[in-house]
């Protein structure tokens, strides 16, 4: 496969006897920002976990820029892409900057330590998710939103070229959000494939370029986001009644729901 970004194809996996993701296609370009939308349970956490080859698939294939991520060697793997989960923690007792310089590991030989190189990096990491004055603290004392920012700024100093994103505003107030959502851009300008699994629809529809829409493991819709997130698409999705006004700034869609 030669294309640029993500492409994957025919993704199956299956966990305590159900098909979980089945047959699931993606093509997240560079430059853009995939937002992966679904009900609770519709497989976007084990679809990332997929692509980041946490997990590894039943069936189908997984390339990045022509490039096998299946089967590459953990290593590669970790100078490509980052994954951010959801609600991951941390029990090591380690400073927050500590944990971003996880990061850096990918980066230098195996048994070396960090450089100045690589803690200039942690810092402008850090600094890039507003998380600078959380450097010294114990990730474990972190609050959520805190602990969230410290694994942004962790997957940020790993540099990668392929961003996967859980949920990644979950814990964080609305300017954190809104700065999240900034950040994702800017690095898909820069371009990085970043692709974000999301709840909310209209933080989708006001950052996203591309949005696929799961249900019950399998894509039931793929495209620009003014394709995707309107009502005859998302109404049977979530079982809700869905209007789309117009941001009178953005003139992106802001998305209403309402119980059907
Ligand atoms: N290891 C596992 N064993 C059995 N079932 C699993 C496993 N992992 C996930 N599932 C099930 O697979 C389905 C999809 O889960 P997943 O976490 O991928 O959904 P999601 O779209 O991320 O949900 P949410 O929006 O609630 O985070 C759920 O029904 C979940 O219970």
């Amino acid at each position: 496969m030669s294309r640029d970004g993500l492409g994957a194809e025919r993704v199956a996996w299956s966990a305590g006897g159900r098909l979980i993701v089945d047959g699931v296609a993606i093509d997240a370009p560079p430059g853009a920002v995939t937002g992966l939308l679904g009900p609770n349970g519709s497989g976007k956490t084990s679809l990332l976990r997929l692509l980041a080859g946490v997990r590894r698939p039943d069936d189908g294939s997984v390339a990045f820029d022509g490039t096998d991520l299946l089967r590459a060697a953990p290593r590669e793997r970790a100078r490509t892409l980052a994954l951010v989960e959801q609600d991951a923690s941390t029990d090591l007792p380690i400073t927050a900057l500590d944990a971003v310089l996880l990061g850096r590991i990918p980066h230098r030989s195996l048994l070396a330590g960090p450089t100045a190189d690589d803690r200039a990096a942690a810092r402008d990491a850090l600094a890039a998710v507003e998380a600078e004055h959380l450097a010294a603290r114990h990730v474990t004392s972190l609050s959520g939103g805190e602990r969230q920012r410290v694994h942004l700024a962790r997957a940020l100093a790993q540099q990668p070229r392929l961003l996967l994103l859980d949920e990644p505003t979950n814990h964080l107030d609305v300017r954190a959000q809104l700065a999240t959502m900034t950040l994702l851009r800017k690095l898909a300008a820069d371009g990085v494939t970043v692709v974000t699994a999301l709840h909310e629809l209209t933080m989708a529809g006001q950052t996203c370029d591309h949005v696929v829409l799961l249900s019950q493991g399998r894509v039931v819709a793929a495209g620009p986001v003014d394709d995707v997130l309107v009502p005859a698409v998302l109404e049977p999705v979530y079982e809700v009644r869905v209007d789309v006004l117009r941001h009178p700034r953005t003139g992106r869609p802001v998305i209403t729901c309402t119980e059907s």
